[in-house]
């Protein structure tokens, strides 16, 4: 595995580096990429919610400005993380913006404390905000969700929600409820959105998916008994399709896709496909 992007807990009252500047809207970024000097930024003057030491790309030391509200940078634009997905083949810039947004938007929402009201600061020795009134410690938001591909021999249980692109079918996925196991949350799910029953689901793998803070949790189960009842407003259409005859698919590199590719794979004798990290 490459090291070129490595988490760390660094001082942001310490000047110098470069930073990474987020909002709600996405990334700053202009022809040289998303990295900027940090004492240039600075003197920019932006609307600064926070700032927080991210960790080392390629050696160089990673800062991140979240601000409250996109603004105008000459020569700059803001893009969307999903679009870094999709174009970046360099997998450790992406993974360094995954982290950059997560870890933005949780300082953001806990700029107070939810208990007393009063404001966070950050931990000096934790990545954690801390309450400077009653002391309570809130630390990153991962929210473990599970995606399971059903399959019943040469078919495979796909399904759209109305938020994918048009005529994209995926596999199942959803959050796991408080109290629950992941396998349990795997059957409460197919359940719930297509209304089939499932035998013992197998664990495959997992993937951090940063939209906006899932631990996907992948999972192949075989079809037990049932017919498909789509859930109202979750599913749009859910269907078996062949393996010989399948419908617009997510994309590469995502664990839905992954977990569609590792049955064709393993059912047609094809090499395994590989999950990229
Ligand atoms: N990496 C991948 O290949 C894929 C990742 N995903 C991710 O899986 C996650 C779950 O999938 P969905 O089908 O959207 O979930 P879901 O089936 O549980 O339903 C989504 C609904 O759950 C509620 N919700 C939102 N955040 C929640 C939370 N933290 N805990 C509990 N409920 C919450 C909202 O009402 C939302 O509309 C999402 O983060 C999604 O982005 C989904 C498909 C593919
Ligand atoms: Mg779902
Ligand atoms: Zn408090």
């Amino acid at each position: 595995m490459s090291l070129r992007w490595q988490p760390a807990l660094l001082d942001p009252t310490e000047g110098g580096g470069w930073a990474v500047v987020h909002c709600q809207q996405g990334f700053l970024c202009d022809a040289n990429g998303v990295l900027f000097p940090r004492e240039w930024l600075k003197r920019l003057e932006l609307p600064l919610l926070s700032e927080q030491g991210l960790g080392y790309f390629d050696g160089d030391q990673v800062f991140l400005m979240e601000l409250a509200h996109p603004v105008e940078v000459l020569g700059a634009g803001w893009q969307g993380l999903r679009q870094f997905m999709m174009q970046d083949d360099d997998t450790d810039r992406f993974r360094m913006l995954g982290f950059a947004a997560q870890i933005g938007t949780w300082a953001n929402h806990h700029r107070f404390c939810g208990s007393c009201g009063n404001p966070m600061r950050q931990h000096a020795t934790e990545r954690a905000m801390q309450c400077e009134s009653c002391g309570i410690h809130h630390y990153p938001r991962i929210s473990p969700s599970m995606i399971v591909l059903v399959t019943r021999g040469d078919e495979l249980l796909l399904a759209r929600s109305p938020r994918f692109a048009p005529g994209v079918y995926s596999t199942l996925a959803g959050f796991v409820e408080p109290g629950e196991s992941v396998e349990q949350c795997v059957r409460r799910e197919v359940h719930e959105e297509v209304g089939v029953s499932i035998a013992e689901p197998k664990y495959i793998c997992s993937q951090g998916w940063p939209f906006p803070h899932s631990l996907m949790l992948g999972f192949h189960a075989e079809y037990a008994a049932g017919e498909i009842v789509m859930q109202p407003e979750e599913i749009e259409d859910a269907g078996w399709f062949s393996i010989h005859d399948l419908p617009v698919l997510p994309a590469p590199k995502s664990i839905a896709r992954y977990l569609i590719d590792l049955y064709l794979a393993r059912r047609l004798g094809r090499p395994e496909p590989v999950l990229p990290s």
